[in-house]
């Protein structure tokens, strides 16, 4: 079973009271951004400021970075000073090529051997931002076996689309899919995009529900109001459980009976509702409800 990824929640990389707070409000996984939420001139003083903070504070969650991207003047300097403090993460924005992905893994092998860490022990994920990149997502996927997610980048993508947002989300609803196929070819978890209005609890409640239909693993997030309520969306329901469990003891007493054809309730059960059975379980044991 891969590391829950619910909810990834952005922090502003140059505001220090949200980094140093960033860990208590229950995220899967922190997000430092070095990126868009950063102004140019602040780039230099918010890596260093998350470095320290990487340093200095335990984190009870998974710790990524959000960089620029490698072909910008930052990207590198990003790697450069947040590796030496051993993030567990590497977020590339706007990944368009395999070769985005292959450069940064270059630089992140080069520094585990440099600081003696453990060779693989720093993890990639990209974010899909535009129509290339989503043509690519595949190849973005599997071009390092350090990739342990793609993300969709919701806002980019739209205004690479020449389209604006809307509530139902049609304008993301295609690419939404064809992220969900690349990331499960590949065998990695796919991550949805930021909802921006912080105040709207439906439509977050809304949305969340309609990507986790779609075969999403997480969401990215940008506020702490929005852990808890992806979170139970992501999270197995007690109802959920209960028929897991009765799936799996069903499926246990027919092989023990030599039987060929289970059946609950009057619907048969094969081999991908057993499956499915199995992930739930092990989904709910690692978000800790059983
Ligand atoms: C398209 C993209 O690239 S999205 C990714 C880049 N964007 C970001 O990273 C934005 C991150 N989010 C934010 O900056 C803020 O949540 C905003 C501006 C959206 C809303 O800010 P506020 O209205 O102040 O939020 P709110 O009142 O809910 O804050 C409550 C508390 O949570 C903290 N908080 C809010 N957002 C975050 C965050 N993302 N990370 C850590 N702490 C946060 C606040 O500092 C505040 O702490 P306090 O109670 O100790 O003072
Ligand atoms: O990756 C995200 O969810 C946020 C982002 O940069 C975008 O939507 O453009
Ligand atoms: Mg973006």
């Amino acid at each position: 079973m891969d590391r829950l990824r619910r909810t990834m929640m952005f922090v502003p990389g140059n505001n220090p009271g949200m980094v140093q707070n960033a860990g208590i409000y229950g995220a899967d996984t922190i997000i430092f951004d070095l990126e868009d939420s950063v102004a140019v001139t602040e780039k230099d003083a918010a890596r260093h400021l998350v470095h320290s903070a990487l340093t200095a504070i335990k984190y009870p969650c998974e710790v990524a970075i959000r960089i620029n991207h490698i072909q910008t003047p930052y990207g590198r300097d990003d790697l450069a000073v947040i590796l030496a403090a051993k993030p567990d993460l590497i977020r590339l924005p706007k990944a368009e090529t395999a070769d985005d992905i292959r450069a940064v893994d270059e630089i992140i092998t080069a520094a585990e051997t440099a600081h003696g860490f453990a060779p693989g022990s720093i993890k990639m994920m990209a974010a899909i931002e535009t129509a290339k990149g989503l043509l690519a997502a595949y190849e973005i996927a599997t071009a390092s076996p350090r990739m342990v997610a793609i993300a969709i980048g919701g806002e980019d993508f739209i205004a690479d689309l020449k389209t604006t947002r809307s509530k139902s989300g049609i304008e993301l609803q295609a690419a939404r899919s064809q992220l969900v196929l690349a990331a499960r070819a590949a065998g990695i978890q796919a991550i949805d995009t930021v909802f921006s209005d912080v105040n709207d609890e439906e439509g977050f409640i809304a949305e969340t529900e309609m990507v986790k239909q779609l075969g999403f693993d997480g969401k990215s997030v940008i506020n702490p109001r929005q852990i808890k309520l992806a979170n139970k969306v992501f999270t197995p329901s007690l109802p959920e459980i209960e028929k897991a469990k009765r799936v799996l003891a069903a499926y246990e007493d027919a092989l023990a009976r030599k039987s060929g054809v289970i059946a609950l309730d009057g619907k048969m059960i094969d081999a991908p509702i057993v499956a499915r059975a199995q992930r739930t379980l092990a989904y709910a044991a690692a978000a800790g409800v059983i």
